[in-house]
């Protein structure tokens, strides 16, 4: 089956309002609109940027949708610096990623944690983007196919396949992430197509095929054709690359071939 390929723009802590408008104003100018039967494309800038960057979406007609980088899985009340699903919502957020690397190993984000905040984006109709991927340390002990499937088991822990099917997945080995060193494409494969056997396992093989899995790591326009041209390879989920307008566009243009 062929799925619809997702290329999301993770950027992380970069860039201001002001910024932010700049960029996604390049990327609106930039994209062509028949780019958007081929290809889902989501910017997830930090959440101050979110509002601004919709609205230059939307002025525009631009069919890039946006996205936030975390969430809380509780609905409100006092939880200080945290922000709740249905105020990602009401900034249009259609994605949230959630489960990064940089969440788990800087903020302590534990795979019960990926779990609630997963089903609290599932009840609040945001696709979910659930991150896994190993460290260096477990690759290189050569048990990282069982640690990202374990995480993959953990996130959908109690979600059933009819909401699963909304959730995408993104495999990203931590050791290829903003290190310039890119999983080589047979490598992302061999984890992704075992993330998409453990959905199997999960919901039976219908849903894993629908279901996307991406790959994140150093992707950028000169390694996204052959790392997308993988069966199960899906999309990207990019970082520094998608700070630049030309090099996100350039990815994005290789989803659509
Ligand atoms: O969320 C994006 C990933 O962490 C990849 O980042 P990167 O493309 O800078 O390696």
């Amino acid at each position: 089956m062929t799925r619809k390929p997702l290329i999301a723009g993770n950027w992380k802590m970069n860039n201001t309002i002001s910024e932010g408008v700049v960029l996604t104003q390049e990327i609106s100018n930039r994209f062509e609109k028949e780019w958007a039967e081929d290809v889902d494309v989501c910017i997830c800038p930090p959440f101050t940027d979110i509002k601004p960057a919709k609205t230059v979406l939307d002025t525009d007609r631009c069919k890039v949708a946006v996205g936030g980088q975390n969430v809380y899985f509780q609905p409100k009340g006092a939880y200080t610096g945290e922000i709740s699903v249905a105020m990602l919502k009401e900034c249009g957020c259609s994605y949230c990623i959630v489960g990064h690397s940089e969440r788990r190993t800087l903020f302590g984000e534990t795979n019960e944690d990926v779990n609630l905040k997963a089903k609290a984006l599932i009840e609040g109709k945001i696709s979910p983007i659930v991150c896994v991927g190993e460290s260096l340390e477990v690759r290189d002990d050569g048990a990282y196919i069982d640690y990202v499937c374990r995480q993959v088991e953990a996130a959908f822990a109690g979600i059933e396949a009819a909401d699963a099917v909304t959730c995408v997945v993104a495999y990203e080995p931590i050791w290829a992430i903003g290190t310039g060193r890119t999983a080589t494409p047979e490598q992302a494969e061999e984890v992704c197509a075992a993330v998409r056997a453990t959905l199997g396992r999960l919901y039976g093989a219908d849903v894993a095929e629908k279901m996307r899995v991406l790959y994140g790591g150093s992707m950028n326009e000169g390694n996204a054709e052959l790392l997308l041209a993988q069966p199960n390879i899906d999309g990207g989920l990019i970082g520094g690359a998608a700070l630049k307008a030309a090099s996100f566009i350039a990815i994005i243009e290789a989803a659509v071939k």
